[in-house]
């Protein structure tokens, strides 16, 4: 069983109750850490929505998102009713003053004053201002409130100022947690623990040893059934500015001085005000989008993204971006930070790939491959560095061959992988932002992709298709190609 740290008895108020995420995955993380005692029994879930519904009848249809959402094994019906007993629900409309809110304040009132309450807004985002203003107009802001917000925080700068504006008249930035679910995974943490906790790492890392990085967040799903949100987000909003971008700040930020959330947000933040700023005019030389038709995946026909918006519909949102990416700082400067995500893919896999640079001088007679360290976000998470060693099939002469130092997590720790919202929820309860997105990281890194958006908008770049099933578009081979680079899974 996983070692968890106790946190206090609280309330977590969900908005946003009956939808998917809080289905698919606030409601099972919760049961999890229910199931592995982190959570107080005297504690409270409360789930509100506009939907008319009693208590039991939400407990039901949370009864329903654990079968169908928690693996099987995991499924100890006498743990989901205890759970389940801490489950309210109180119908509301979040953005309306004058709604039912007599409802929470009910529930909330008896609570003890200082208990913690987190208000998890799980909502289209631009209701999270007035959803805060209503909360604050019914009291119900204590000293020991905070807030969560699911990102998307805004379609743009403008829009993300104007919710972290609203939000921030009712609550101050350090009870303000924005969740990025990558912050939450445990390999994206162990990327901290690999670069920080291993000077081996640290001492190669920088452009002396290291040639380029390629950061990919690659599904094989498309928009499922969020097609209504995709279509007015696409990839770059949707993964770039906020999971991607985070994730390079992680690669790329200086030691900092502790793990102080601030200290280390400071270093991550540095990161992204070190971005080489992309010209719009220079869009189409640094950033490929793409969308895809229809084609081949796993042996199976998968649609076009036209046909997943339903028939008749044209979209040009890209639901593929390769992005090239620059620090413009002494450690990094001249190493190209190559980022990209798509739906529809060949394979699911986020990792990152750090490719060293070749020896000066080669004495074999056919050159070393340069060393590459993987790191597996996702799936068989792990570490991997690619040597070359002498090949044994050829003992007669020394040829070289490359092969894997290979640590896999699912073998080397015999443990579940949490879900990255477990971790998340619970460090909101004890107050912990250090895996939270402060207000300026979010704008440098809505300022960053600006320019690739509104060059986009204004169609100063091809839409590319691509088959589903491949690797996306030729132009974000290319777009490496034209530096001597390759994707990892074109390196053969
Ligand atoms: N689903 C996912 O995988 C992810 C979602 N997100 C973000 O999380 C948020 C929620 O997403 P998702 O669950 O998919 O969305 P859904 O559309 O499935 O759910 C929206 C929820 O909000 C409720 N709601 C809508 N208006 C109000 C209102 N005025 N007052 C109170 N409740 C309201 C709806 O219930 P009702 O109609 O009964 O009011 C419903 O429970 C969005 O910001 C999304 O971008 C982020 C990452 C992943
Ligand atoms: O935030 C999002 O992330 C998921 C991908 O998350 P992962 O943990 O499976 O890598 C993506 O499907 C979704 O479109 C996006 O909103």
């Amino acid at each position: 069983m996983s070692q968890l740290t106790p946190v206090d008895v609280f309330d977590y108020v969900v908005f946003g109750a009956t939808g998917d995420l809080t289905m698919r995955k606030l409601l099972p993380a919760l049961f999890y850490r229910f199931r592995d005692g982190q959570v107080p029994a005297e504690s409270r879930i409360i789930g509100t929505a506009r939907s008319k519904l009693s208590t039991e009848e939400y407990r039901g249809r949370a009864r329903d998102a654990l079968t169908s959402f928690v693996r099987p094994q995991d499924q100890d019906g006498g743990q989901i009713d205890a759970f389940l007993d801490l489950v309210h629900y109180a119908s509301l409309n979040g953005a309306e003053a004058d709604s039912t809110w007599s409802n929470l304040t009910d529930l909330l009132d008896h609570a003890p004053a200082d208990r913690i309450r987190v208000y998890y807004l799980a909502t289209a985002p631009n209701l999270y201002g007035a959803i805060c203003e209503n909360l604050h107009n019914h009291s119900l802001v204590t000293d020991a409130s905070r807030v969560v917000l699911e990102k998307p925080i805004g379609v743009d700068l403008d829009t993300a100022n104007a919710i972290n504006d609203g939000v921030g008249r009712f609550f101050p930035e350090n009870h303000i947690f924005r969740i990025d679910h990558y912050l939450g995974k445990e390999t994206v943490q162990a990327l901290i623990a690999l670069r920080f906790a291993n000077p081996v790492f640290e001492r190669l890392w920088s452009s002396d040893a290291i040639d380029y990085v390629q950061i990919t967040a690659a599904e094989t799903v498309g928009v499922e059934g969020r097609a209504g949100y995709y279509d007015t987000s696409g990839a770059l909003r949707d993964m770039i500015q906020n999971h991607l971008l985070q994730v390079l700040t992680l690669v790329a930020m200086e030691p900092p001085g502790s793990l102080d959330a601030d200290l280390l947000r400071n270093e991550k933040l540095k990161v992204l005000h070190a971005l080489k700023p992309i010209a719009r005019e220079n869009v189409a030389q640094v950033a490929v989008r793409g969308q895809y038709v229809r084609g081949d995946v796993n042996g199976q026909t998968a649609p076009g993204y036209l046909e997943d918006l339903g028939e008749g519909k044209t979209s040009s949102t890209e639901t593929y971006v390769a992005l090239k990416a620059e620090i413009q700082n002494w450690r990094w400067a001249g190493v190209p930070f190559y980022l990209r995500s798509g739906k529809r893919l060949r394979d699911k896999v986020s990792e990152v790939v750090i490719q060293f640079k070749s020896a000066p001088w080669s004495i074999f007679p056919a050159a070393p491959r340069a060393n590459r360290l993987i790191i597996r976000i996702q799936p068989n998470e792990g570490v991997m560095l690619a040597v070359s060693t002498k090949d044994p099939a050829k003992p007669d002469s020394l040829t070289l061959r490359e092969a894997d130092i290979d640590i896999s997590f699912g073998k080397a720790f015999a443990t579940r992988y949490p879900d990255a919202y477990e971790r998340l929820l619970l460090d909101a309860v004890r107050g912990d932002p250090v895996l939270f997105i402060r207000r300026d990281e979010v704008e440098a890194a809505w300022r960053f992709v600006m320019p690739v958006l509104e060059a986009w908008s204004a169609d100063q770049a091809p839409l590319e298709s691509y088959p589903a099933g491949s690797w996306g578009p030729k132009a974000a081979q290319d777009l490496l190609a034209a530096s001597g680079h390759a994707w990892h899974e074109d390196q053969g």
